[in-house]
């Protein structure tokens, strides 16, 4: 049994805590809001995130986040990326020794360009970081919750330190893989949102089934191309983190991303929409990133720049769409590497 604490009690932090709990291990989520401490403290409930679910009793809480320092040494990092600075940043004050940090956290930081490990090194002080091993993959946290069989991926370019957080999660619905390519796994957890950002888009135009999957098969490609770039393994695309969550974001009605690119395709405004989500929708921010490091990286990602017209630029989500229709021609595998 170890002693863990879960950084962030949205949805996918509650869901991995009650996993850990469930596992049997001394698990404390951390809330920055005392009202939400309480309720999973003493009710078993998280009503905003996770509706009509009762936690297990074992599962304790709090709002202290000294207490919720001193309690570990395994940090499950579950806060949005915009705040893995702020919230690791924080815990300098309180830490004594190397802990083991896991960030399930999925986005790519706009300017910076860090993906989320490379900001936990950045943020939390080299003499209390142990290993950084990152969780990802298809997971709702609505079905974990659930019970419904899931598979993750655990990356670290540490093998034995991806296997320790193997072994922690896995269970029966928990099936839990293995991957020493950290770049690519994270590379593919983030650029998945935007992807499903768009797919999101083509339904609210009221599309079908074939721009879905045109979408996902040539977003995939873009994926790969920037992240082998960036040095990803190609291979890691193709599985779990690349196109298992892909296939999971743009297909899933729990998708935050995707139901906020519907709206938008609909005919909403950003700000409006991002208001009524009333969750992280990190695909937004991770546009931007996506965007920039495509000029950067000198790669051809054409439903990243069309996205980030309709979200950056005031662009018709349906003007970009028939653009993308319009490109130049194209040979399909040849290019799917090089274009
Ligand atoms: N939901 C899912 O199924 C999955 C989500 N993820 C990833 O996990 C990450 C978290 O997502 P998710 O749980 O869905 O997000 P939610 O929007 O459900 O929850 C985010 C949580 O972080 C808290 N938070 C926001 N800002 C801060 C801050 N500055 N300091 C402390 N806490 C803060 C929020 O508090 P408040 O209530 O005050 O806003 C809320 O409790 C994202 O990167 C997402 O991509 C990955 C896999 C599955
Ligand atoms: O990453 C996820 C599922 O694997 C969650 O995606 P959303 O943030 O779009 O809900």
């Amino acid at each position: 049994m170890e002693k863990i604490t879960v950084l962030g009690a949205g949805s996918w932090g509650t869901a991995l805590a009650m996993v850990l709990a469930e596992n049997g291990h001394d698990t404390l989520l951390w809330s920055h809001r005392e009202d939400q401490a309480t309720e999973i403290a003493q009710g078993h409930t998280n009503e905003r995130y996770l509706p009509n679910l009762t936690l297990p009793t074992t599962l304790r809480a709090t709002a202290n986040l000294q207490n919720a320092t001193a309690h570990a040494d395994i940090f499950i990092v579950a806060v949005p990326t915009k705040a893995i600075r702020e919230v690791c940043q924080q815990l300098n004050d309180y830490l004594t020794k190397p802990a083991l940090f896991v960030p399930v956290s999925k986005g790519i930081e706009p300017h910076t360009h860090k993906r989320v490990s490379e900001m936990i090194l950045e943020s939390v002080l080299p003499q209390y970081v142990d290993d950084v091993v990152a969780l990802s993959g298809p997971s709702h946290a609505e079905e974990v919750v659930k019970h419904h069989p899931t598979t993750i991926t655990a990356a670290c370019v540490n093998l034995s330190a991806a296997e320790k957080v193997q072994d922690l999660f896995m269970n029966q619905y928990f099936r839990v893989y293995t991957n020493e390519d950290i770049i690519g796994v994270e590379i593919g957890g983030a650029l998945k949102n935007v992807i499903a950002l768009a797919a999101g888009i083509t339904d609210g135009l009221g599309y079908g089934d074939n721009a879905k999957a045109a979408l996902i098969t040539r977003g995939l490609a873009e994926i790969t191309r920037l992240g082998v770039k960036m040095g990803g393994n190609p291979f890691t695309f193709s599985g779990l983190t690349g196109m298992g969550d892909l296939i999971v974001t743009c297909t899933s009605v729990h998708s935050r991303n995707w139901r906020a690119g519907n709206l938008l395709g609909q005919g909403h405004k950003q700000q409006e929409v991002l208001a009524q989500m009333g969750m992280v929708v990190e695909g937004v921010r991770t546009t931007q990133a996506a965007y920039q490091l495509a000029h950067k990286y000198e790669v051809v990602m054409p439903i990243t720049n069309a996205l980030y017209a309709v979200l950056f630029e005031d662009e018709e989500p349906k003007v970009e769409v028939d653009k993308l229709m319009m490109r130049m021609k194209k040979r399909e595998i040849d290019e799917m590497m090089q274009e």
